[in-house]
């Protein structure tokens, strides 16, 4: 070879290799950048980059032994089943770290508590999350034909019905007309408990405070009354669209769905299907007779929607904003609030229950939320929607029960493609559970982790030297909150009590996330404010939770209600 052709050679070989260093450069630097999204949270394993160049394998996730062809049922049913999903889970996250893998009769799953992971999860999802649906619902949709609400909806479905959804029911304004009408439904409740129960134990206060999640939602999707709450001697509903029976029907049918759907939890619901038991025979009657009902109390709300329109009084309602801007078939319109009411019914009366045994055993929290109240509402104690935004102390006691006892102990999804999570490539499809419940009792995100401290979500308790518990900070709910303006910013934080944004995620995350979360809360912090301004009460009982499709108290929670005379005579 000439010498010239030789050094042209070299030249051209020094250039491959400053080329191949500048790649290396940029690949280190997505590395980096992926890792950033790999930090782990809070007291978690450090990630070793290693992990990130060369992840290992989905068979080298920490797992769960089991035997074969049943995989972990035995232990699983020793230990409580499915009643006791969440402390089982919460164990075996304490065994193997904040990511396992298990496989369960045959299923096998990845369970999640770690919120750096938890975030990898949702920030790999794709356009059209998916989550997974009980097996018995996806049956009993299939065996009778029929098109369900946004929670079974799929791809482009899904995503037009939500973009609709999101507008009339996540925007901050879109909850705003209707304070006057949950503030209105809370005081029925409050007046009811008051004058029917003073001094005595609310009975059946689960089917009460069902009336009231569905009496609220129906106030605001139909713009009159239900009657579900007109019991209440204080203020008898103008409209009602059922009868008592009808509304009997309704309220017992969604009680059911999900009590049914826990019996089957840990019977294979095909088999119970093909061999016809009486479990199976029960989960579909309540099914059909909740679905009927609803769809009859949509119907009446349809038409009542549609005189109001053309008599041309202004849209009020969700439904008025469906038949006047979106221009939805009656058909989809039925089914999209059927649907909502079978999801609001449980999770915001259950997370009421939760609220209200944990000030029931705090004396000193309820006083602490009252004398907030009577500030806000500068002594009168008449509480408007505008005044729950200066109630920040009132704020943390409901996230401290959705903390403590998150009705959607579990969020679920389905890897839409391989996913880098806690190091491990974990393949495309695989079903992720994620326990909220594990990581909300987490002594490494919640100092003093068992206690109820709502203070721990407000800035100023860092400067309170009484006070034991540190604060950490608001990230995740304050965007979900309707009443997050009133909440102090992160900056005025320390790092080390900020928390990850993703340790405090009840209502779940990003496009998926819950539809209603602002309904709910709204009418919680109504309810609360109003019980709390106008009644003393204590829980009798000390309960647990458990599983029963939502968490549940373990036996009825016994609130002893005191006369509003006493309040307002201390
Ligand atoms: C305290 C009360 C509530 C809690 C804790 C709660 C929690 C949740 C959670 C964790 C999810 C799953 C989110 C995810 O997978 O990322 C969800 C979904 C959903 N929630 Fe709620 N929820 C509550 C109240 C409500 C209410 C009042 C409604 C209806 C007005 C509602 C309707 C729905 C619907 C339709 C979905 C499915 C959304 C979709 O698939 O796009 N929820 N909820």
């Amino acid at each position: 070879m000439s010498s010239k052709a030789s050094f042209l050679l070299r030249r051209q070989l020094r250039r491959i290799n400053n080329h191949q260093k500048v790649l290396q450069r940029r690949h280190r630097a997505t590395i980096s950048a992926s890792l950033e999204d790999m930090q782990p949270s809070i007291a978690t394993e450090p990630v070793i980059p290693d992990l990130v160049r060369h992840p290992k394998s989905y068979k080298q996730l920490p797992s769960a032994k089991g035997v074969p062809l049943l995989g972990t049922l035995p232990e699983f049913l020793a230990q409580g089943g499915v009643e006791n999903l969440h402390k089982y889970i919460t164990k075996r996250h304490q065994e193997l770290g904040g990511i396992f893998r298990e496989n369960l009769a045959g299923k096998d799953l990845v369970y999640v508590s770690d919120p750096g992971i938890i975030r990898n999860v949702f920030a790999n999802e794709g356009q059209y999350p998916k989550h997974i649906i009980p097996e018995a619902w996806l049956l009993y949709n299939q065996d009778r034909k029929i098109n369900r609400g946004l929670f079974f909806m799929e791809d482009e479905e899904w995503q037009s019905n939500r973009r609709i959804l999101n507008r009339l029911m996540l925007r901050p304004d879109a909850i705003r007309p209707h304070f006057a009408s949950f503030g209105e439904v809370a005081d029925c409740l409050v007046h009811h408990w008051t004058t029917s129960y003073s001094d005595n134990i609310v009975p059946n206060i689960e089917k009460e405070l069902y009336r009231w999640a569905i009496e609220s939602l129906g106030v605001m999707i139909f713009g009159n009354r239900l009657g579900f709450l007109s019991q209440s001697r204080s203020s008898p509903p103008k409209t009602s669209y059922f009868r008592t029976s009808e509304m009997e029907t309704f309220i017992s049918a969604i009680h059911g769905i999900f009590k049914e759907t826990c019996a089957l939890g840990t019977f294979p619901p095909a088999l119970a299907r093909t061999l016809k038991l009486p479990v199976w025979t029960r989960f579909v009657e309540t099914c059909d007779r909740a679905l009927a009902a609803g769809q009859k109390l949509v119907l009446y709300g349809l038409e009542s929607s549609k005189e109001r329109l053309q008599r041309g009084e202004e849209p009020v309602s969700l439904l008025d904003h469906f038949i006047m801007r979106e221009q939805m078939r009656q058909e989809d319109v039925i089914r999209l609030l059927t649907d909502l009411f079978l999801a609001a019914a449980d999770t915001t009366s259950h997370t009421a229950i939760w609220s209200l045994y944990l000030l029931g055993r705090h004396p000193q929290a309820v006083e602490k939320a009252r004398q907030e109240i009577q500030s806000a509402t500068e002594g009168s104690g008449t509480i408007s929607g505008e005044h729950l935004f200066s109630m920040p102390y009132l704020k943390g006691v409901i996230k401290e029960a959705l903390r403590l006892y998150p009705v959607a102990p579990f969020l679920t999804r389905a890897l839409d493609k391989d996913t880098l999570l806690g190091g491990h490539m974990v393949p495309r499809g695989t079903m992720v559970i994620i326990s909220a419940y594990t990581t909300g009792r987490n002594a490494a995100h919640f100092p003093n982790p068992h206690q109820f401290a709502p203070e721990r979500w407000l800035r100023e308790a860092s400067d309170n030297a009484n006070d034991s518990i540190s604060t950490v900070s608001d990230t995740s709910s304050s965007s979900s909150c309707p009443f997050s303006s009133s909440s102090k910013s992160n900056e005025a934080r320390t790092p080390s009590t900020r928390l990850h944004s993703h340790a405090f995620i009840p209502f779940g995350v990003g496009s998926r996330s819950c539809i209603g979360r602002r309904i709910a809360e709204t009418q919680l912090y109504m309810l609360l404010a109003k019980l709390i301004a106008n009644s003393d009460f204590q829980s009798v009982n000390e309960v647990d939770m458990t599983m029963r499709m939502v968490g549940v108290t373990s036996e009825p929670l016994q609130l002893r209600i005191n006369s509003a005379k006493n309040v307002k005579n201390r």
